[in-house]
């Protein structure tokens, strides 16, 4: 089937915007990528580069740089939201003063709202009026922008409460490069791509402190043990955690050197304080955020998440990284998957 040519607009031009820009122009279509940064607009449009985020990059011409939000909404139908979880309401914000007519918005952010505990489709929902939202997509799964942008072979899912509409940016995307998978449960989608930068801190912890693969594994493996939990109780569909947003995920991250939240996490694991750790990264590292939000909905759903509750404490209480290792391998003894059948039986119960 011939692919419908479409103009998109990619809010947020940092590594991950620009690399599904790039996607997106290597299936012909035309692409204005926003900036706030009207100094990296002009660098996009002069030399079609974007140095800071993708150094050995060269951009094509159907990307164009724009700086008005305004600009790049005009005649829109499909918005690509790739700026980090802290900036989504205030971007929506800006889309929901502007927009008249109705668009797809499919998100690509990995992240919780502390507090609120929501995901990134329900602020979304909160944010911008029924009539403006066509549809609301997620896009997620194992991915570095700088492997991506290199168009080495990757995989992602995409996920909607209207699957026609997760269909149609698969189709956008889908090429010989970026092969791109749908899953309708929306939850446990959001769910894996945002915890699993959590257990990338703590993996990256456990290098700097000098532990070896033995640790990596068992922090890859009891992670996702309790990702799957909370995502259960939350109404996830347990099977996704096994997928490219669940497992895929959590692979990529915590074994990557492109991996911000591992980098962040193996200087924690060095000695350098939080504050030190993202002065120097400057790229978001969203799972900072998300253990607070996580240790939140532990906390909520009253489901077990002891990873997550140690490096909480090593963030924010001024817990040694030793010391909650030493906690975490201390722990009453317990077997391996009960937690998660109990949650199991009990959504049975209820059904
Ligand atoms: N990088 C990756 O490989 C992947 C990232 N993701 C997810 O994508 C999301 C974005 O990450 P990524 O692109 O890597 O992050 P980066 O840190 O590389 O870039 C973030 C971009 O968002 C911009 N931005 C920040 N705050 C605002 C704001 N208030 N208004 C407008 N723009 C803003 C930044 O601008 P400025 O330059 O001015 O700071 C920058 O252009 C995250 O949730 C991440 O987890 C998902 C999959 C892969
Ligand atoms: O989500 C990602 C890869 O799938 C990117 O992870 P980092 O934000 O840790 O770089």
């Amino acid at each position: 089937m011939q692919l419908q040519k479409e103009t998109i607009a990619v809010l947020g031009a940092g590594s991950w915007g620009t690399a599904l820009a790039l996607v997106l122009a290597d299936n012909s279509h035309e692409v204005r990528l926003w900036s706030h940064n009207e100094e990296q607009v002009k660098e996009i449009n002069q030399y079609h580069t974007n140095k800071k985020y993708l150094p050995e990059i060269v951009l094509p011409e159907l990307i164009v740089g724009y700086a008005s939000l305004s600009d790049t909404l005009t005649g829109i139908k499909t918005v690509i939201l790739a700026v980090p979880t802290k900036a989504i309401r205030e971007v929506l914000g800006k889309i929901r003063a502007i927009q008249k007519s109705p668009f797809t918005i499919a998100h690509v952010s990995k992240g919780i709202e502390p507090d609120t505990l929501l995901r990134i489709t329900e602020m979304i929902k909160e944010e911008l009026p029924e009539q403006l939202l066509e549809s609301v997509v997620v896009l997620s799964g194992p991915s570095h922008a700088e492997e991506v942008s290199l168009r080495q072979p990757t995989t992602v899912t995409v996920s909607s409460e209207n699957m026609s509409a997760a269909s149609k940016v698969q189709d956008l995307f889908i090429n010989q490069n970026f092969r791109v998978y749908t899953n309708p449960d929306v939850i446990g989608v959001e769910i894996g791509g945002a915890l699993k930068n959590i257990i990338a801190l703590a993996a990256g912890i456990t290098n700097g402190l000098g532990y070896g693969d033995n640790a990596k594994a068992a922090l890859m493996t009891r992670g996702l043990a309790e990702i799957s939990r909370l995502g259960t109780k939350m109404g996830a569909n347990p099977l996704t955690f096994s997928g490219l947003t669940g497992i895929g995920d959590l692979i990529v991250t915590c074994t990557s050197v492109h991996s911000r939240n591992w980098r962040a996490g193996n200087l924690l694991g060095k000695g350098k304080t939080l504050e030190e750790v993202l002065e120097n990264m400057g790229m978001v590292v969203e799972g900072v955020r998300t253990t607070k939000a996580a240790y939140q909905l532990a906390k909520k759903y009253d489901v077990k998440m002891p990873i997550t509750s140690e490096l909480y404490d090593v963030l924010f209480n001024g817990k040694s990284a030793k010391d909650a290792v030493d906690v975490l391998m201390a722990r009453g003894k317990t077997d391996e998957m009960e937690d998660l059948t109990n949650i199991l039986d009990e959504r049975n119960v209820e059904a």
